[in-house]
């Protein structure tokens, strides 16, 4: 290998390293998340948590659109609209934002109570709202980047699964299918997305660009959280 390739390829290593190292600040280590899997949650605060989460799921499709319509690259487009696909299905009762409602009647929320978003936050809103703005006005790297929190998920759902499945048997185990259909989804997807990061964030700038896009995601799940947990502290 010639010198100039190997410390590029250093670099490109190290740039991995540092995205990856920002799973310290994934919102798996947030205390209700924590409660959560310790089975510690009550049914309100499970349902407050599935109802807030409703409106991330369905933001979703709208964020990965962004993305699609900033980038120039077919290549990218082509593999980035399975997301939306994945999200939205192809007919009724398909799809990711249908699973999210299943869990919701598995949880005992009606199918009107999620859509209508009576039980979201202000928190919650404003951060997902956030991260729609942050996909359709940064550049369209830095919104690929955001994404990469999904490095983080798939243990943390194989956790969620599990825990579900030992302290809150009143859940119907069929409301868990969307946590199921992620544990392969999300792998395939962020492999995309690293790939995709790495090679059109190439100058320093771009590549603190698309580390600050990554941390500013995880401070959107977070604050999350925060608002959930204050919000249904005593339920
Ligand atoms: O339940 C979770 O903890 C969790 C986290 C994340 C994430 O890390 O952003 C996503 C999901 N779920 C998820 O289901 C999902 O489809 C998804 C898409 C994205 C994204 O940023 O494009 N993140 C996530």
């Amino acid at each position: 290998m010639e010198a100039a390739t190997q410390i590029q390829s250093t670099a490109a290593d190290g740039f991995e390293a540092a995205l990856r190292a920002q799973g310290r600040r994934y919102h798996d280590r947030h205390p209700f998340h924590q409660r959560m899997n310790a089975g510690a949650l009550s049914r309100e605060q499970l349902r407050g948590w599935t109802a807030n989460r409703f409106y991330y799921q369905q933001n979703l499709p709208r964020k990965d659109a962004a993305v699609l319509a900033n980038c120039h690259h077919r290549e990218v487009r082509r593999r980035w609209v399975q997301r939306i696909v994945d999200q939205d299905g192809t007919a009724d009762g398909d799809g990711g934002i249908e699973a999210w409602l299943s869990l919701g009647k598995a949880v005992g929320l009606t199918r009107r109570e999620m859509e209508d978003e009576r039980h979201v936050l202000p928190g919650v809103r404003f951060a997902v709202d956030a991260y729609d703005t942050f996909a359709r006005t940064r550049p369209w790297t830095e919104a690929v980047a955001s994404s990469l929190t999904e490095l983080f998920a798939p243990e943390l759902m194989a956790e969620r699964i599990a825990a579900f499945e030992r302290h809150y048997p009143w859940i119907d185990r069929q409301g868990l299918a969307y946590f199921r259909t992620r544990l392969t989804q999300a792998p395939r997807d962020c492999e995309h997305a690293l790939r995709v990061v790495k090679e059109y964030c190439r100058s320093p700038q771009e590549r603190e660009g698309a580390l600050a896009a990554l941390s500013f995601k995880c401070d959107v799940l977070w604050s999350m959280l925060d608002a959930i947990e204050w919000a249904y502290a005593d339920r």
